[in-house]
């Protein structure tokens, strides 16, 4: 039980994240796919970049009123995949997306540069524009807007966190014919920075 990776299924993803990003810089680390079940009751994924995690979960950032927007609000279970090909590595989670703090979303949201900050005002996400010329003038349109004082986050933009119950880590060996999976299974009590409130299971599959 020396390794890191024994304690704590946080502490597994920090050192993958960490061992990827650092002995991969080819690979977009913070790209995760996000599937939700609409309110079509289908399921849909797509990409979106981690710009945080914690102890308590995987931060993403996006418009409120964009497909996955609604989806969440009418479903909150969700599920994120990092897809590590470079490192035959693959980190599967499944939990409960929440929005996080308005203040903190909005410290991000500040960080960001000004042409993300207006796109965020200018782009209706998850809706068809009927051409480029239109979102240039609403470009513009917002860009005169606030061109006197700083672009405040607009009140349908922000972050999700998502708390995970269950993370499975994927370890493909490519001249082998098995792959080893770690899985853990929080329990809703699972109290994130002690050693304890998870079963873990490690296996071979083929
Ligand atoms: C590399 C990449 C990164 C992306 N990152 C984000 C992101 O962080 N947040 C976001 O809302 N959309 C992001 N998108 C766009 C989404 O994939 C998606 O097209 C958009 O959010 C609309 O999704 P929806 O209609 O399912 O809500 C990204 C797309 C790509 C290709």
């Amino acid at each position: 039980m020396n390794e890191a990776t024994d304690h704590n299924p946080m502490q597994h993803f920090q050192q993958w994240f960490h061992e990827v990003d650092t002995s991969h810089p080819e690979e977009e680390t913070n790209t995760m796919q996000l599937a939700t079940i609409g309110t079509d009751e289908f399921p849909k994924s797509r990409i979106v970049l981690l710009k945080k995690f914690t102890w308590e979960g995987f931060v993403f950032f996006t418009n409120f009123e964009s497909e996955k927007g609604k989806s969440i609000a009418h479903h909150n279970k969700v599920a994120l995949l990092f897809n590590w090909s470079s490192a035959n590595r693959e980190v599967f989670i499944s939990g409960t997306a929440e929005k996080i703090a308005t203040n903190l979303a909005e410290g991000y949201f500040e960080s960001r540069p000004k042409g993300s900050q207006l796109g965020a005002w200018a782009s209706k996400q998850s809706t068809e524009i009927s051409s480029r010329k239109v979102l240039d003038e609403q470009l513009e349109f917002f860009e005169n807007k606030f061109k006197n004082g700083t672009i405040p986050m607009p009140e349908y933009w922000g972050g999700y966190i998502v708390k995970p119950s269950k993370m499975m880590f994927t370890q493909k060996y490519p001249t082998e014919a098995f792959s080893k999976v770690t899985s853990y299974t929080l329990r809703p009590d699972f109290i994130w920075n002690k050693n304890i409130h998870f079963n873990k299971h490690t296996n071979e599959t083929y």
